[in-house]
């Protein structure tokens, strides 16, 4: 079966300079792979690449990242703009900050989601509710109803995950998602997301700096050092059986952190 998502020997540049050097990767369809590699290492950079979404100065200025058979690289952003969302879902480190603070969450899923379909706010309403259900959100209503400003963090983080998952997009990017968290919203968070996965089968690319997340999420594992990969696999190999010496390196020094915290 063809892969959801295949990046096939990415070079990304800013302003000329090569911050990912030749990485390939594929995400098949319902496949969580986790990114991981230290600060700078082009791990957002590579998200950004897939949403077509670099900005001034960034390129990819080598090789193709295919999703269901089309090249996001050289797509019109028009095109692109169709996608996303729908096709592919975004969560990002702090979903509190992409939102506007002076309207509710629920108009501001509403706006959202009609840019992509003709729904009316009963029905998008509804669809929050379902999903929100899902995950164990028991008060939908209140929820929409609500300021960013009212609601908590983790439960901003968690209303982000809802809604980029009330478009059912076959893949989600997800940057940090639970960084900003402390460590029982986050264990919450990545619960919910991986029953996202099994409920509607998305697949989704997890960057993290959190090597726990990956073991607990990722089915594979891209490792990235200064925009080069140095391993790529099934998570287990990758990560417990290292054999790359930059890996193995990375696994120390989260074994150090832990004998050490
Ligand atoms: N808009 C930009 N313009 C110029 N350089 C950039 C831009 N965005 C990122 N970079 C550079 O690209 C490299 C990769 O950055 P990127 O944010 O992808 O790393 P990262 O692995 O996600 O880091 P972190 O874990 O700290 O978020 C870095 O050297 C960064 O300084």
């Amino acid at each position: 079966m063809e892969p959801l998502l295949q990046a096939e020997h990415i070079t990304i540049c800013y302003n000329g300079k090569p911050v990912v050097k030749d990485v390939s990767f594929n995400v098949d369809a319902g496949e969580i792979l986790g990114v991981v590699g230290e600060s700078g290492s082009g791990k957002s950079t590579i998200i950004k690449a897939v949403m077509g979404l670099l900005g001034g100065g960034g390129m990819v200025t080598e090789g193709d990242i295919w999703y269901k058979g089309r090249n996001v690289v050289d797509m019109p952003s028009e095109e692109l703009r169709k996608i996303l969302g729908p096709e592919i879902g975004m969560v990002f480190q702090d979903c509190k900050a992409a939102l506007c603070p002076i309207r509710t969450v629920g108009a501001q899923i509403y706006e959202s989601i009609s840019e992509h379909e003709r729904v009316t706010k009963k029905q998008v309403y509804e669809r929050a509710g379902e999903v929100m259900q899902k995950i164990g959100l028991t008060d939908p209503q209140r929820i929409m109803d609500s300021y960013p400003f009212e609601l908590s963090g983790g439960m901003n983080q968690r209303v982000g995950i809802c809604a980029a998952m009330m478009m059912k997009p076959a893949l989600l990017l997800a940057d940090e998602p639970t960084s900003a968290l402390d460590v029982t919203v986050q264990a919450q968070v990545i619960r919910e997301m991986k029953l996202m996965r099994e409920t509607y089968g998305t697949a989704m690319i997890l960057v993290t700096h959190n090597i726990g997340v990956v073991k607990a999420m990722a089915d594979r594992v891209l490792v990235l050092q200064n925009g080069e990969m140095r391993d790529y696999g099934p998570t287990d190999c990758v990560l417990n059986h290292p054999e790359n010496a930059y890996t193995k390196k990375l696994m120390d020094s989260v074994l150090h952190l832990r004998r050490n915290a």
